[in-house]
């Protein structure tokens, strides 16, 4: 089996990635959207991406490219972060790292280092090869990656803004690999509608139905300032009744938008 993730080696995701396809090849990408894209267009049959972080919250880019795209969720991986600061020495004026890491030390950075120049790139693991590169820059990511390679120090560990830190990813699959079990759901749902309680109405089909929802995230339709697709999850399987009710009911609401599922997935927790 043949997965794709956010590179180069040595990310979180490429982490996650080995916990639950260890036993094939690992291509990378640098982008979320362009690893939505390989799966979509099939020329991988599993992809993981980043989707939220609980200090940092959504990865935006992968909640737009899931709306976007065709791909089936078919597993969520729960995994604690615990960041490290890498560079070759302590002589350094710039911090490199994935935004959402560089955002979950943000009071660490700015205790530490106020005056350091933050450096938004592809990934935590390609920040620390910038590092790795140039003694005027440090990455943030899994202290490991400073195991292989020469000339890098482990400048401080767990310097993430909260112990708990943790990030949920997506495993995708081309959407023919939609999956009929799991517990869990992801819909996208898309109005295209704007009057009062229409919020309301999204929301009572499940409770309605007693369908517990894990997260309602709205993200910009893109069409027009104020108009809003909104993401749901929640703890039912996409082929039980009260789910397959509860998706009518949300598509007589969108009839001039439309009901996207993701699908259904069981959550692991992989713990370092
Ligand atoms: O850049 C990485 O290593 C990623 O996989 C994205 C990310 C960044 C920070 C926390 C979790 C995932």
């Amino acid at each position: 089996m043949a997965a794709v993730t956010l590179g180069p080696e040595g990310t979180y995701s490429h982490r996650a990635t080995t916990a639950v396809a260890d036993d094939g090849e690992i291509d990378f990408r640098q982008s979320v959207t362009a690893i939505v894209d390989a799966v979509d267009s099939g020329e991988y049959d599993r992809g993981v991406i980043p989707i939220e972080n609980s200090i940092e919250g959504s990865v935006t880019e992968s909640l737009d490219a899931l709306a976007e795209y065709d791909v089936a969720v078919v597993r969520e991986i729960v995994t604690p972060i615990r960041h490290a600061l890498l560079a070759q020495g302590p002589e350094f004026d710039t911090v490199a790292s994935h935004s959402q890491a560089l955002a979950q030390c943000r009071s660490y950075l700015e205790r530490e280092y106020p005056d350091a120049t933050l450096e938004a790139v592809a990934s935590t693991a390609q920040g620390v090869e910038f590092a790795r590169d140039d003694p005027s820059v440090a990455g943030i990511g899994h202290p490991a990656n400073a195991e292989d390679g020469v000339d890098l120090e482990v400048l401080a560990e767990d310097i993430q803004d909260q112990d708990s830190n943790a990030t949920r990813f997506f495993a995708i699959a081309p959407a023919a690999e939609r999956s009929t079990g799991g517990g869990k759901t992801s819909l996208v749902v898309y109005p295209n509608a704007n009057y009062p309680g229409l919020l309301l109405e999204l929301l009572e089909p499940f409770a309605d139905r007693d369908i517990n929802l894990t997260r309602v995230e709205s993200r910009p339709s893109g069409q027009r300032l104020g108009d809003y697709v909104f993401h749901v999850d929640f703890e039912a399987g996409l082929y039980e009744s009260r789910t397959q009710a509860a998706i009518a009911d949300l598509e007589e609401l969108a009839e001039k938008g439309w009901v996207k599922r993701l699908g259904s997935y069981d959550t692991e927790h992989v713990v370092e």
